[in-house]
């Protein structure tokens, strides 16, 4: 019993290994479509990736070595583009998942861009600002020599935001000795930022749901929400779906959850949560993360860290449609679960992708030193994401596949193409 119990436990965690089931999927895609085995080799990997060890002296005069990444996927389709993560949980092989992700998600919304991402093992909740900013300027001075605006270009994650992507650009560019806001995405407004990319993510979530609601029948006006994680995705989400006429019926964050079966007042929680999404903490009557993700309600989107659905709870989800704010929020088990409940589930590689695409928008008009109102930001994104989502929806249906498989075929074509055309396969 204790060595059958023993194999289960290894079973789930190498479901939960958000490397190894990326790759099953890739395979399977790539089978799917007749590459031969070698196309899988190389893209089963990044190309490139480096650990760093970073110094910092800490406000109490000791200096703490933290280690950080930056994986490179590939780069046949142009430079690599991805966030870094500011997370005590990050794992080389997440990092790498990450950047594999960046690389189906460029493919699906046709970005001239390769997958990179990067992360750093360290709580910021716990740093001072100080503290941050050495930390931020250090991680840049050790990956200097991959990245640059024409090589790699770093974006925000989890709890990273836009000061910490405008101290990382002043580094750069004390090392470049030019002046580079092209080297990083993200930026505030005053160094060259975006309109629009703020809240892209949250406005990409939005039109997936948008969309996938009306393939579902169900009307936004009075549909209930639930939105796991109250960050950047999150809170802005949480706003544009109260905007909508949707009841936002729960949220949560790292501590905790709130639900109300009549709506929450989502500006007051707006107004009242910190930099690093946090609100839960005010309140007295909280519910569970994982009783969140069960709540009763029209649409679920997980917002927040890898592995939330898994073959433990899908089958208690009760949404009708499952939207992929997060990246790889539902292992592979729980998305086959859903499928087969007829749970309409958008991925992350398609249904999170309106952050990359304000990030190309801004690293354009860094490189060409014209800036678009935000009227003229939001038209583009619509655009692009409304095609690439019908586009992974008819794939989905005339290949008979689930909708992840079919963004994975649409994404991981484009690379696979240009490695092709490179002669590298
Ligand atoms: N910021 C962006 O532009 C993009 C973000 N994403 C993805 O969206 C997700 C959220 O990212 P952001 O909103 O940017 O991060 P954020 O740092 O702004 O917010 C993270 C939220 O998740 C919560 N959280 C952290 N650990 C948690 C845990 N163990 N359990 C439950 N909640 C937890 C935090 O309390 C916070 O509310 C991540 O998977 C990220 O990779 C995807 C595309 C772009
Ligand atoms: O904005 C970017 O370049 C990347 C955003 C990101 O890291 C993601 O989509 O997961």
């Amino acid at each position: 019993m204790a060595a059958e119990k023993g194999a289960d436990h290894q079973t789930m965690e190498a479901s939960r290994d958000v490397l190894k089931s990326t790759q099953t999927i890739i395979h399977e895609a790539l089978e799917k479509l007749g590459y031969p085995e070698e196309v899988y080799e190389l893209l089963k990997e990044p190309v490139r990736m480096l650990t760093v060890k970073i110094p910092v002296r800490m406000d109490d005069g000791t200096v703490k070595i933290f280690t950080g990444y930056r994986a490179q996927h590939n780069d046949a389709v142009g430079p690599t583009k991805g966030g870094v993560r500011f997370h005590p949980d990050v794992t080389e092989n997440e990092v790498k998942a990450l950047s594999i992700w960046m690389t189906l998600k460029c493919g699906i919304v046709n970005l001239p861009y390769g997958g990179g991402k990067g992360g750093i093992i360290c709580d910021p909740r716990k740093m001072s600002f100080r503290e941050l900013e050495n930390l931020s300027r250090g991680y840049v001075r050790a990956i200097s020599q991959i990245v640059g605006p024409t090589k790699d270009i770093p974006a925000p994650d989890v709890f990273t935001n836009s000061q910490i992507m405008a101290w990382m650009m002043d580094e750069y560019s004390r090392i470049d000795e030019f002046n580079s806001p092209g080297f990083i995405t993200g930026k505030p407004l005053v160094l060259g930022g975006s309109h629009g990319r703020e809240s892209a993510t949250a406005k990409g979530v939005t039109i997936c749901i948008r969309e996938a609601a009306r393939k579902k029948g169900i009307d936004l006006k009075g549909a209930r929400v639930v939105i796991q994680g109250f960050g950047n995705a999150g809170s802005f989400l949480a706003k544009f779906m109260h905007d909508a006429g949707a009841k936002v019926i729960g949220i949560s964050d790292a501590y905790g959850a709130l639900h109300d079966p009549e709506g929450l007042d989502i500006d007051y929680l707006l107004d009242r949560r910190d930099s690093f999404g946090t609100v839960t903490t005010l309140f007295k009557n909280t519910i569970t993360n994982k009783e969140l993700l069960e709540l009763d309600c029209d649409i679920l989107v997980p917002a927040a860290i890898e592995n939330q659905i898994t073959e433990e709870n899908a089958h208690n989800i009760r949404a009708k449609i499952v939207v992929e704010a997060a990246n790889g929020p539902t292992t592979l088990e729980a998305t086959e679960i859903l499928t087969n409940r007829g749970i309409l589930l958008v991925p992350d590689v398609l249904a999170s992708a309106g952050g990359v695409t304000v990030s190309y928008f801004e690293w354009v008009q860094n490189n060409q030193g014209y800036y678009w109102t935000e009227e003229e930001v939001e038209e583009k994104l619509e655009k692009v994401l409304v095609q690439s989502f019908n586009t992974v929806y008819n794939t989905s249906r005339s290949r008979r596949v689930n909708m992840r498989l079919a963004a994975y075929m649409i994404g991981v074509r484009r690379v696979a193409e240009a490695s092709r055309f490179r002669g590298w396969i």
